[in-house]
């Protein structure tokens, strides 16, 4: 249903300053509830589709629509408002301060300071960990658990939709699959999600919608499992197909 759509990127052309464009007549569609993972070769565009869509990178062609309203050109703080949270590639964690003051963080573009309580409240309840290592400091937790730390940060403004880039980077095997079943709690929250990801498999295992990037447009897209399922993108864009032993 289209009332169903949080975010919609519509026929964007974008690209840095006065380089080639990056991206070519790209259209991507959030639902609520849903997580869609853009995948692709390096240098297809992927985290680009994410700065355009946090207001970062002003697109020089298309719309981007955000709760129905045409946000096309507004800043990152503006969007932020709107309900929509980046959550960077990297590590954003301020390691010296706890975990609280982390969170509060996220909560100084707030308009109304006295919902804070109440969504400290919710990022404990949606993350327990966070709740349980609340006045711990940041830097004495795992990656993986700052990763949720900088996952509950961007939630404190009960964000509509959550832009992930790359949430796995850097992280062991047990640990990316404890991320992914972070972004899940975020999804069974009634968040979106638009996930950018280099473990391309894996993420399109826990995604709904799956876009696959190249050369700034979108090669396919569809039901996650679709795509895991179509042994010619498995073998152009998912390195090959697993092996069933
Ligand atoms: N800040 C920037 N200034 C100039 N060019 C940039 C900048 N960031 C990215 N690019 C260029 O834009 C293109 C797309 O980059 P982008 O990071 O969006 O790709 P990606 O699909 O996320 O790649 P990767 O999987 O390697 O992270 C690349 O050619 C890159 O060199």
């Amino acid at each position: 249903m289209a009332s169903d759509i949080v975010l919609e990127l519509d026929d964007i052309q974008a690209g840095y300053g006065k380089a080639a464009l990056v991206l070519r007549g790209l259209s991507v569609q959030v639902r609520r509830g849903e997580v869609v993972c853009l995948v692709g070769p390096n240098g297809a565009g992927k985290s680009t589709v994410l700065k355009v869509a946090s207001g970062m990178l002003k697109p020089r062609e298309g719309t981007i629509t955000l709760n129905g309203k045409d946000v096309t050109g507004q800043g990152p703080q503006q969007l932020l408002r709107g309900g929509l949270s980046h959550v960077l590639q990297g590590h954003s964690v301020f390691k010296e301060m706890t975990v609280e003051e982390n969170i509060m963080l996220g909560g100084y573009s707030l308009k109304d300071q006295s919902v804070l309580p109440e969504r400290c409240a919710y990022v404990k309840e949606v993350f327990p960990l966070v709740g349980e290592r609340w006045n711990d400091t940041a830097g004495l937790l795992s990656g993986g658990q700052q990763k949720q730390v900088e996952f509950a940060r961007a939630l404190v403004i009960r964000p509509d939709v959550v832009l992930l880039d790359e949430p796995s980077m850097g992280l062991d095997p047990k640990r990316v699959t404890t991320i992914f079943e972070q972004v899940d709690v975020m999804r069974k929250a009634g968040v979106a999600v638009l996930l950018v990801e280099q473990n391309a498999r894996r993420a399109l295992e826990m995604a709904d919608i799956g876009c696959v990037l190249d050369l700034g447009k979108v090669f396919a897209t569809g039901p996650a499992r679709e795509l895991l399922a179509d042994p010619k993108l498995s073998d152009l864009y998912l390195g090959g197909r697993p092996a069933t032993t």
